[in-house]
Order: C-alpha cells, then structure tokens, then sequence
C-alpha cells in the first residue's frame, strides 16, 4: 500500500511534464494565500506531496493553523506552516519562489465571474502589493476571479512599486485546459492522459476559446461538435457552480490544475526543458494587453510566448467575439488598482 501511495505520488508529479526529466532541484518554498479554502486546502495537498518544495506556507484571515497541523503530518519532505492574518502576512511570503493566490469569493448559481469583482478585487490589490514588496522575484500566480480583471490589478501594483517582470505574473487558466482535455477525450476516445487542446484569451465565458483545430491526437469535428464542445468548455465553470447549487464553484479538479500549473513552474525553475502551459500574461499575441496562450516556461518564468497559431473560421470568429468583453475587464482592473 504503501509503495503505491509513493508511486501514486511520484507519476502525480509528473503532470504537465510529459517529456522531459529534472536535474539538480532546487527546492523552494511555496506560498499560498487563501490557503484555508475550498481550493486552498486540496491545493495545499497537491503541493505537500512535491520533492521540489522544502516549505509550504499557508495563508489565510483564519484556520490556517489546524489546516498546517494536519497536513504537517504527511511523510513528505516539505515543512509546512500556517500564517494568519495581516500581521502574518509578511513572514509567510518571506523567501518564496513561487506565491499562488486562490483567496477570495466564489459563485453562486445566476452569478458572472466579473459579479465578484468589487470583493475580490482588493484582496487581489492588497496580496498582490505585499508580495511585490516582499518577494518582487517570486512566479505570482492568481487563481482569485475574475481572472481576467485581478491579473490587470496586480500587474499594477508591480509596475506602481517598480518591480514587475512580465515573465513572472500569470492568471491560471490551467483548469480550462484540462476540462478541454477531459471533454474531448470522453468525446473522440483518444487517451486522455495524451489529449492536449491549448486554451486561449481569457477565463470567463465566451473569453474562453478552447483550439480544438489544434489538439493532439488531432481530431475530426463536425461543425456541431466544435460548437457544442467549446460552448461546454466555456460553461464548465458555471456547470459546475450550479451543480454545487450554492456551495461554491470548482474546487478540487481547481486544486488538481492549480497544482499542475505550479509543478510545471517548479520543474522549469529547475531547469526542465520543454515545458508547456497556457496562462493568461501580458501578451503582443493580439492588441489586448492581456491573452492567454501557451507559453515556454523556463527558469526565469516565461521564457517565450508561443502564440495561437493558425486558428480556422470558427476560432478566428470567436476570437474576434471574445475582445470587446476581455478588453473591458482588462481596463476595469486597470482603472481599479489606479484609483
Ligand atoms: N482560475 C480559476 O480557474 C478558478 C477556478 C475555481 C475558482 N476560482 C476562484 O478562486 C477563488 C476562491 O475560491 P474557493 O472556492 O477556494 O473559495 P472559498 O471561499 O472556499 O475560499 C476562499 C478563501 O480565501 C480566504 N480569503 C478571503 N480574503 C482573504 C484575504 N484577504 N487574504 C487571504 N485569504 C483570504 C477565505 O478566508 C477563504 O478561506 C474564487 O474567487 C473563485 O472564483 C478560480
Ligand atoms: O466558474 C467559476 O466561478 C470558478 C472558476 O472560474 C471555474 O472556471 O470553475
């Protein structure tokens, strides 16, 4: 039992590095803000479990230290300890390589992601001004919605307190990537472990433009599978926010992206070639400042911005349909952090 569990754990670590081994770790010290919730808790979990992290430390305005407490007893090699509250805040980001932020207010049914703005968007300004005060190097990772608007905020603040480095600020958009990979596998039955479909723009709604011209194995798709199955992905948030019938929104399969996204960031640190993710940064890929595409990761962050590629028709179409809104939420969150 044991030897599975450990065996579990090591081919868990190999998500989102396919291809590719890991020489000389570095073993760094991860943050999480909003560590006591619905994502930060599983999140937390995942990340116990890496060999690329020596210290775990876990944030929250509350319970942060019974969450520390158990997951302190896992045999893995990664400290970890709780932080709570303002005055906390400081030590916990103190030498981290990578801060990964889930705080903030989730959904309910009949709610956009742009409806949790006015909450979510400070605590996206105040985490994201003490990081860059803290540990202006650190990879800052935003999972709080709306992505498309709290990613724009910090990447203020950074510029405000003269420290922002493009290649180091991303909104996680991984979870839109593994619900591609996951629909269109259950759909044409290729493997799913090997199903890869680039997701870009944004993270809301019709801001979500799954490419499944481009997926590997590549596919045939009706015209009505294309549309149906990018509708799906689009509203998989919202599928399962009602689902859930006001018990939040996507919770552990975010955890499992989440934590996808930080080890594909940890593995590049360590100098891992060929390693791949789609994030929302700031981008020259189109006029929007802000544009999520796959992305070479590298020690440093992102080492080069690989595009979209060529899209067909439909995808330019939907590209096209998806920048009045993602250009609107870019400019609230910039106006937002400049007030
Ligand atoms: N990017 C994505 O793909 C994606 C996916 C799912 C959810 N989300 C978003 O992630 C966020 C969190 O969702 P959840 O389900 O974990 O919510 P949750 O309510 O279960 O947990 C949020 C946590 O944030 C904490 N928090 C609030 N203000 C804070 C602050 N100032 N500092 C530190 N912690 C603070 C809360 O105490 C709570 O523990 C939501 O905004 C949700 O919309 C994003
Ligand atoms: O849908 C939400 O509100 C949460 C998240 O953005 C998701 O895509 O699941």
């Amino acid at each position: 039992m044991a030897n599975f569990v450990r065996r579990a754990a090591c081919n868990f670590l190999n998500i989102g590095s396919r291809n590719f081994s890991v020489s000389a770790p570095r073993h760094a010290k991860v943050s999480v803000l909003g560590a006591a919730g619905g994502i930060g808790q599983p999140l937390s979990l995942l990340l116990k479990q890496s060999t690329l992290i020596s210290e775990l430390a876990l944030y929250d305005v509350a319970n942060t230290v019974g969450v520390a407490a158990d997951l302190s007893h896992i045999e893995s090699a990664a400290q970890v300890k709780g932080y709570v509250g303002d005055s906390q805040l400081e030590e916990c980001l103190q030498g981290s390589k990578i801060v990964i932020i889930p705080a903030g207010v989730p959904r309910k049914p009949g709610m956009t992601r742009d409806d949790l703005f006015n909450i979510n968007a400070g605590i996206a300004m105040s985490l994201s001004e003490a990081a860059s005060k803290v540990c202006p190097d650190a990879m800052l990772c935003i999972i709080s919605n709306p992505v498309n608007s709290t990613v724009p905020i910090a990447s203020e603040v950074y510029k405000k307190n003269g420290v922002f480095d493009p290649r180091k600020l991303f909104g996680v958009t991984t979870l839109d990537v593994v619900r591609a990979n996951t629909f269109i596998s259950e759909l044409k039955g290729t493997p799913v472990t090997q199903t890869q479909c680039p997701v870009i723009g944004g993270h809301a709604g019709v801001t979500i433009l799954p490419l499944l011209s481009q997926v590997e194995p590549s596919c045939d798709f009706t015209d009505q599978e294309r549309e149906s199955l990018t509708v799906r992905i689009q509203n998989a948030g919202t599928e399962v926010v009602e689902a859930k019938a006001g018990g939040g929104s996507a919770t552990l399969s975010m955890a499992y992206a989440g934590a996808r996204f930080a080890f594909a960031l940890l593995q590049a640190m360590n100098g891992a070639k060929n390693v791949v993710e789609c994030s929302f940064v700031e981008s020259d890929v189109t006029e929007l400042q802000f544009f999520s595409t796959p992305l070479l990761l590298g020690p440093n962050g992102i080492e080069a911005n690989l595009g979209m590629g060529t899209l067909i028709d439909f995808e330019q179409e939907a590209l096209e349909k998806m920048k009045p809104e993602l250009s609107g939420s870019i400019a609230k969150g910039i106006k937002f952090a400049n007030k």
